[in-house]
């Protein structure tokens, strides 16, 4: 697969340009293509392992999608190949199938009809599973994709209509224009075509603004939602995606081996294919292709030389599964292939490509600023309980189109309580919030987003392996429409070009031009303030919501981001900042509003409010020196 610096940082900076021979691009259709010389002379049980490498290597792939890229962990997978598997058995097989389609369906075509069978089925089931079971967070989903990986396997086997125990035999091969897939050496070659148009477009998808979403949902909802990311959505879509991979591998496993029982659906599958994509590089889609050699070759060696070792039969590949995931996990926490990716890194390189200097051919949805003074941003009689303890009790503020407000106050004032309800983290106990006029009370952060509210976070939340320009990106996300299918088949390309340059222009803005194809986490702490600000921008929001941008910050990187909030101003942002620089705050802000114990002390422009006593009091009596200090 290629890999454009913009997608992936690491490899851009993995080794010097000068020793690159050939780029990712050039390796993989260069081994690619001598597999397909090598396959007609290979020997009949190479040829058998690679198929079923193949087919583990389709599973795994989705589970890459799932596990490492979004986050979320299965062990059911295998009970999805089932189902691919078990519906095509049926409907080339069960006479009741043969009588509900009345010889309308051809025997050659019967095949087809049981994928979409399994394609459909799966669909369904998956979706219903995912939209139940993502809501839980932590170890309760993976141990609920257990549960059900267990309850699809018994029904597998409990159902009459479907063999029992037995299973179903006598799956025909598959027949392509008329020629017969029947030996592993014919039907391999679909396997591995199959495999390979799958991980270009899952590598596609991941080179895209949905990809980023995609990205993004790994790092919890908070800030995929405030980049308007329906992360709800995404997730089962994720979900879905990867059981439709293991449904498509079940239905050629099951024209590989013309019969199915349950056995290869269990829950000892599940996780062995879970050990494939993790070993492997759970984050790295050809991670799923070299765990799957990995594993299926050391199984094969294991089944032979263990049992012969030991003096018994039995599954102890098992037990050194175990431990080969205990030492690569302890060893190479994201899994081998990284480390093979840098090791090749000195030869395979992806040529530079310079930004595009040509205007975009393709508009990203732009929104008009409203007018200056207008109202952008209410909160009124806004009150927030957690139990006992009121954080913000009846706050009101007015936000105002270009006007900087600042809210500031001692720790634990209810600083980030009040931002979380105007950002639509948290619901007010009592109050509302208006955006744009809006009534914005139970609404989620990705409509806030929506209304053209941008924000930063205390903590900063990036991609930190992710090159700045994609972070900026994903910024825009609410800019562009093209989705799953589209970045899939590359027909995005001209509005993912007009993104990047979007971000770009944001970057140059913010003044970390020369950092753009960087990876996020390798800036300091103060940059990458200023990269969440570039993605805030990238959204083009009338209200920017800024947590402490200036911590972290030096002396001159704090006078650029005055000049910078300065300049947005005059553009007619308004932007609230919550910080404790006071120094910056009173020379940048128009108005300020202070809180102390949850409740406004003083409200006014940055000379009333170093003039008011109760503000003084409030410094003078809490523990922080500094914010006295420069509050003087
Ligand atoms: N989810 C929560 N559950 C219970 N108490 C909370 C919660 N969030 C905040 N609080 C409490 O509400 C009060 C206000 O906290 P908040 O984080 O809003 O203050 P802050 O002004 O942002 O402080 P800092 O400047 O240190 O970030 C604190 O006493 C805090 O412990």
């Amino acid at each position: 697969m290629n890999h454009t610096p913009s997608s992936n940082p690491a490899a851009a900076t993995a080794a010097p340009a000068g020793r690159a021979l050939v780029t990712p691009r050039q390796l993989t259709l260069a081994c690619v293509a001598a597999l397909a010389l090598a396959w007609g002379f290979l020997p009949e049980f190479t040829v058998s392992v690679l198929s079923n490498i193949g087919l583990y290597a389709l599973v795994a792939a989705g589970l890459v999608m799932l596990t490492g890229v979004g986050g979320m962990t299965s062990f059911g997978q295998a009970a999805f190949v089932g189902m691919g598997a078990y519906a095509t058995a049926w409907i080339c097989t069960s006479p009741t199938a043969a009588a509900w389609m009345g010889g309308a369906v051809s025997p050659a075509l019967l095949p087809w009809a049981g994928l979409l069978l399994g394609l459909v089925f799966t669909f369904a089931l998956a979706w219903a599973l995912g939209a139940v079971t993502l809501k839980l967070q932590g170890h309760y989903l993976p141990l609920c994709t257990i549960a059900w990986g267990l309850s699809l396997y018994y029904l597998l086997g409990n159902m009459d209509f479907l063999g029992g125990q037995t299973g179903i035999t006598g799956v025909p091969p598959l027949v392509i224009a008329g020629y017969s897939l029947a030996t592993p050496r014919a039907l391999g070659v679909v396997i591995w075509a199959v495999l390979l148009l799958a991980l270009w477009a899952m590598h596609n998808l991941l080179d895209s603004r949905e990809g980023r979403a995609i990205r993004a949902l790994k790092g919890g909802r908070l800030m995929a939602e405030s980049m308007g990311v329906d992360t709800a959505r995404h997730r089962v879509k994720l979900f879905v995606l990867a059981a439709l991979l293991a449904a498509v591998s079940g239905w050629l496993y099951a024209h590989l081996q013309r019969f199915v029982n349950p056995t290869p659906f269990n829950l000892n599958i599940g996780i062995e294919l879970l050990f494939m994509a993790v070993v492997g590089g759970a984050g790295h889609l050809w991670g799923a292709v070299l765990g799957a050699a990995l594993i299926t070759l050391l199984k094969e060696k294991l089944q032979d030389v263990l049992p012969s070792l030991l003096g018994s039969s039995g599954n102890f590949e098992v037990i050194v599964f175990g431990l080969l995931m205990l030492f690569v996990l302890q060893r190479f926490a994201d899994g081998l292939w990284p480390t093979l990716a840098r090791i090749a890194g000195r030869w395979v390189h992806p040529r530079a490509t310079a930004a595009a200097a040509t205007a975009p051919a393709v508009q990203l949805a732009h929104r008009n600023l409203p007018a200056r003074g207008e109202v952008l941003l209410q909160a009124t009689k806004v009150s927030k309980r957690f139990g006992g303890l009121v954080a913000n009790n009846d706050i009101s503020m007015t936000l105002k189109a270009g006007e900087i407000h600042a809210l500031i106050g001692p720790n634990g004032a209810g600083k980030s309580t009040f931002f979380n309800m105007v950002s639509g983290v948290d619901d007010p106990s009592s109050g509302e919030v208006l955006l744009a006029g809006q009534a914005m009370t139970a609404k989620p952060s990705r409509v806030f987003a929506a209304l053209g509210l941008g924000r930063t976070f205390q903590h900063v939340r990036l991609l930190g392996q992710r090159s700045v320009v994609e972070n900026v990106a994903l910024g825009a996300h609410l800019r562009a429409r093209r989705g799953w299918i589209a970045a899939m088949l590359r027909l995005d390309r001209a509005e993912e070009a007009a993104l990047m340059a979007e971000a770009r222009r944001q970057i140059e803005r913010c003044g970390l031009g020369a950092h753009a194809d960087t990876p996020a986490a390798s800036l300091s702490l103060g940059q990458q303030r200023v990269v969440e600000i570039a993605r805030a921008l990238a959204g083009q929001p009338s209200v920017l919501l800024l947590d402490e941008p200036a911590a972290g910050l030096r002396h001159l990187e704090k006078r650029a981001l005055s000049v910078l909030l300065d300049q947005l101003r005059a553009e007619g942002l308004g932007i609230l900042v919550v910080e404790h620089d006071m120094e910056f705050v009173m020379n940048l802000a128009d108005r300020i509003t202070v809180l102390e114990f949850g409740t406004v002390i003083a409200t006014g422009t940055p000379a009333e409010v170093q003039a008011n006593p109760r503000v003084l009091e409030a410094y003078l009596g809490g523990a922080d020196d500094e914010l006295l200090e420069d509050a003087r």
